[in-house]
């Protein structure tokens, strides 16, 4: 038996390995025992006590046997017989014969390859060695252990090897789940090994051959272990680690395959969208092919003519297609130059709407949707003949005029709800001009109207250059809303200062919005404006604009508007025009009356709307055969609304009526307010307070009430002055105000008033006191009063009127400085009215307190 040290793992019995010997001596050795074809060729195999090297790649070093060495080995091992040689033909039991390819050239075989089949364990016993005759390799004297076979006796507790034994098999299961020829090389040995349950023995050995991860002490263990227990369990502990290693294994491997998996997918869908954008000719990855259209496009612009494009516009388009063309598209930088291109090339550059210069067809536009609001219609009409008779110039003056607006931007200011808006749209359809409309209420960043520089993450441009892009038109008209509530908070600049250089005519051809940086001519586009205060406009601003003033709609005019305008829309929207439904002219005036009061007649829509909705339900209820809720039902016949049903669709009136006294008590007169919402009747009381202790010449004071702000209480003192004035000059030696402190109260206490147009009507209040006298009942009256008595033009004097009206006055006392606004109210509004003009407030008290020339009455 020749003697070899297995340098990586022992072999065990009933394994077949494979084993490779470089070392020529061993190869001579095993070489000249194979040729001797009378007998076998056994080998003494023990592994090698010495540690392996922990190197991965140690097992692909060829080398896995060498001569027998004693002081680096087990002295436990296996006696092994050479079954073949792997490319070698097999020539008697065991033995073969070498090809050529295995002999060197000079006959010495460089490396043997064998194929060994394990039989048995051995124990090496004798330490001295002797050395063969004719080779160097050490001859040993082995003791062989008996046969590997399980028996009751020698083997120890037969519940525990069945328990380990099924163990074993469970692992064997284990082990071979993924890997198919561990699976079929297992059921070989099966087979091989009759019964359910094979030899424990055998099948420890077996189990040991088959972990091919197994560390040789391990292995070592399992050939050194006699009992069936202890082999057991040494197997068993290579099985534990060979299944963790292969769990390790699986969860790398699906970890790469699921990566693989992932960026296949990415891959394939990248391509696919490739396929798709050739084929809708975006091409590639669609960088070139967008430089390609951003060159084509850039071409045409500058064909356009000189002046169309500037200069600055086309040379920041070169530049940026110059820079995408370089720049990779998954670059950010990437994404923002595009965005910047496609900006500047969807600006309508030379493209206009052709407009009209049809005074006629203008008519008819404007008429058919607004009633009234001659001023404006009249404005837009002026508009159209002066474009009209100079479209055909072609003076040097006119080119410069052609198309450019109003010369003025035309502001609507009003209260709300009197169509400023919507007149805005109709205008824009007359002029055959886009519409685009942007509110500036609360505006407080400039870089809405200016875009943002291109350097903040996210920055666009600013409205005006995105309705440019929108109409794709560079004549629309735009509507700036709400002008007067523009804010002034001034923490990302001044909006206002924005606004005047994009209204100002003589600036606009050059607007330059931050996020483009390159002037874009703006100077065709209509501007409008619309506010419901002027004075909260910008001074600046509002010197640029020519105001056309709306006045808030009396009651007959509502009731125009309602049934030639609001009541057809409504019954279209809600789809009641069929004919059998019929808002009265009563219910409309009722709901002027009572219900909607405002200037405008957003809210009158907004109830003629609710009627409409009302009347659909109960049709389509009555149809459907549908028993609506007690709420909802329909308590009359038909569907007319008149003034008797009115309050089954839209409650009861919010009002009643605007008068506080029939007659009024003394110290009470009536004044007229107006703010946005429209006029209103406002009382102003006056009381003197009575002190228990009182003392004559101990008063003089005035104490105020009702929500007053800082310009009427102001209005309190100069009428209080004034009174004392007054009523020094009327009757000298009363002491009425010296002696008395006086309370002044103007009701609805929870609305807040200002504005100095009361100040005839507390002077009136306070003298009322004064004189003990009631004034006229039927007096209403409005004026500033000075300190020296002169009455100061109001605003609203329309407003006023109709709330006079309602509120049943038939005497007025308007500033003489408002008398052209009297003149141009039509006629029905100053009819019965008995109007009178003061200059001072000498005709206010003649009138008040029907006095002929009062200072001469003492
Ligand atoms: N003279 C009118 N003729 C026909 N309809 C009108 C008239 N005035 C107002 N309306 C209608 O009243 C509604 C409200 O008008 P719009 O929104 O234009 O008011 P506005 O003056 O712009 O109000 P705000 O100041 O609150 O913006 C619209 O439906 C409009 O059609």
């Amino acid at each position: 038996m020749i003697p070899i040290t297995l340098t990586r793992k022992p072999i065990l019995p009933g394994t077949i390995s494979s084993l490779t010997i470089t070392n020529p001596t061993l190869i001579d050795t095993i070489t000249k025992s194979l040729e001797d074809h009378t007998s076998p060729t056994y080998l003494a195999a023990f592994a090698s006590n010495e540690p392996a090297s922990s190197s991965p790649f140690n097992h692909i070093n060829a080398e896995n046997a060498r001569p027998f060495d004693p002081n680096s080995s087990y002295v436990v091992g296996s006696m092994v017989q050479v079954h073949s040689i792997p490319g070698a033909v097999q020539i008697g039991p065991g033995n073969v014969e070498l090809q050529d390819e295995d002999v060197e050239a000079g006959g010495d075989v460089k490396e043997l390859t064998l194929l060994v089949i394990c039989h048995r364990r051995i124990n090496l016993n004798s330490p001295n060695l002797s050395t063969s005759s004719t080779t160097s390799i050490p001859q040993v004297n082995v003791t062989h252990w008996g046969p590997n076979k399980y028996s009751p006796e020698t083997c120890g507790d037969p519940s525990t090897v069945a328990a380990l034994t099924t163990e074993l098999l469970t692992q064997v299961r284990e082990l071979t789940i993924d890997n198919p020829a561990m699976r079929e090389s297992a059921q070989s040995f099966f087979n091989k090994e009759s019964g359910d349950k094979p030899d424990v023995l055998k099948l420890c050995d077996y189990l040991g051959g088959l972990v091919a991860g197994a560390k040789g002490p391990d292995v070592q263990a399992v050939l050194e272990a006699g009992e069936a227990s202890d082999r057991c369990e040494a197997v068993l502990k290579m099985c534990a680690q060979e299944i963790k290693a292969i769990e390790v294994r699986r969860e790398i491997k699906e970890k790469i395959e699921r990566s693989i998996g992932e960026s296949n997918r990415k891959f394939v869908l990248r391509e696919m969208i490739k396929e798709i954008q050739s084929e809708l000719g975006e091409g590639g990855d669609g960088k070139d092919e967008y430089v390609k259209r951003g060159r084509k496009e850039l071409e045409r612009l500058k064909g356009l003519g000189k002046g169309v494009v500037g200069e600055e516009a086309i040379k920041a388009m070169e530049t940026e297609i110059d820079k995408i063309a370089s720049l990779a598209p998954s670059s950010s930088e990437y994404n923002v130059s595009k965005s910047y291109i496609d900006t500047l090339l969807s600006l309508p550059w030379g493209i206009s709407s052709p407009e009209n210069y049809s005074i006629a067809f203008a008519q008819e536009v404007l008429d058919r949707e607004h009633y009234g609001m001659e001023d404006v219609k009249s404005a837009i009409l002026e508009f159209i003949a002066v474009q009209s008779l100079n479209k055909d110039k072609n003076t040097e003056e006119m080119e410069d005029k052609k198309g450019k607006g109003m010369g003025k931007i035309i502001c609507l200011a009003g209260p709300p709800g009197v169509g400023k808006t919507s007149i805005g749209k109709s205008i824009a359809e007359s002029l055959g001009r886009e519409f685009y409309r942007f509110s500036v209420g609360g505006l407080s960043d400039v870089s809405e109207i200016k875009g943002h520089r291109r350097t903040y993450v996210g920055a666009m441009s600013g409205k005006p250059i995105q309705c440019l892009k929108t109409t794709s038109v560079s004549n629309p008209l735009i509507l700036i809303d709400e002008i007067d509530k523009l804010s002034s908070s001034g923490h990302h600049g001044d909006p206002a200062s924005a606004l005047l250089e994009l209204l100002d005519p003589s600036q606009n051809s050059q607007f330059r919005d931050h996020y483009l940086d390159v002037p874009v001519d703006m100077s065709d586009v209509l501007f409008m404006c619309t506010a419901n205060q002027l004075e909260y406009i910008p001074a600046p601003l509002l010197d640029r604009m020519e105001v056309v003033q709306l006045s808030g709609y009396d009651v007959p005019e509502k009731i125009e508007i309602a049934e030639r305008y609001l009541v057809p829309k409504a019954m279209r929207e809600a789809g009641v025009d069929n004919g059998k439904v019929e808002i009265g002219e009563d219910a409309i005036e009722s709901l002027v009356r009572w219900y909607c009061r405002e200037a405008g007649v957003r809210n009158l829509e907004k109830h003629i709307q609710k009627i409409t909705r009302k009347i659909a339900l109960h049709l389509v209820a009555e149809e459907g055969g549908v028993e609506l809720k007690e709420k909802d039902k329909k308590k009359h016949e038909g569907y007319a609304v008149t003034e008797d049903n009115l309050s089954d669709y839209v409650g009861k009136p919010i009002f009643t009526t605007d008068r506080l006294y029939e007659t009024p008590p003394i110290g009470t007169v009536m004044g007229l307010a107006w703010s946005s919402m429209g006029g209103s009747a406002l009382y102003i009381e006056s009381q003197k307070v009575v002190k228990t202790t009182e003392k004559l010449g101990e008063g003089g004071g005035i104490k105020v009430t009702g929500n007053l702000k800082e310009v009427m209480k102001e209005s309190v003192q100069i009428a209080h002055t004034n009174a004392r004035r007054i009523l020094n000059a009327y009757q000298s030696g009363n002491s009425f105000f010296d002696d008395h402190n006086i309370h002044l109260h103007v009701p609805e206490g929870a609305t807040p008033k200002d504005g100095p147009s009361a100040g005839i009507t507390m002077t009136t209040s306070l003298l009322s006191l004064a004189l003990d006298r009631p004034a006229r009942e039927d007096i209403a009256m409005t004026g500033e009063i000075s300190l020296a008595g002169l009455v100061l033009r109001i605003g609203g004097v329309k407003e006023k009127v109709i709330a006079a009206r309602r509120a049943g006055t038939t005497c007025l006392v308007l500033p003489e400085g408002n008398m052209r606004d009297w003149d141009e109210l039509p006629d029905y509004l100053k009819e019965g009215m008995e109007v009178h003009f003061a200059e001072d407030y000498q005709k206010v008290f003649e009138v008040a307190f029907m006095e002929e020339d009062f200072l001469t009455t003492e």
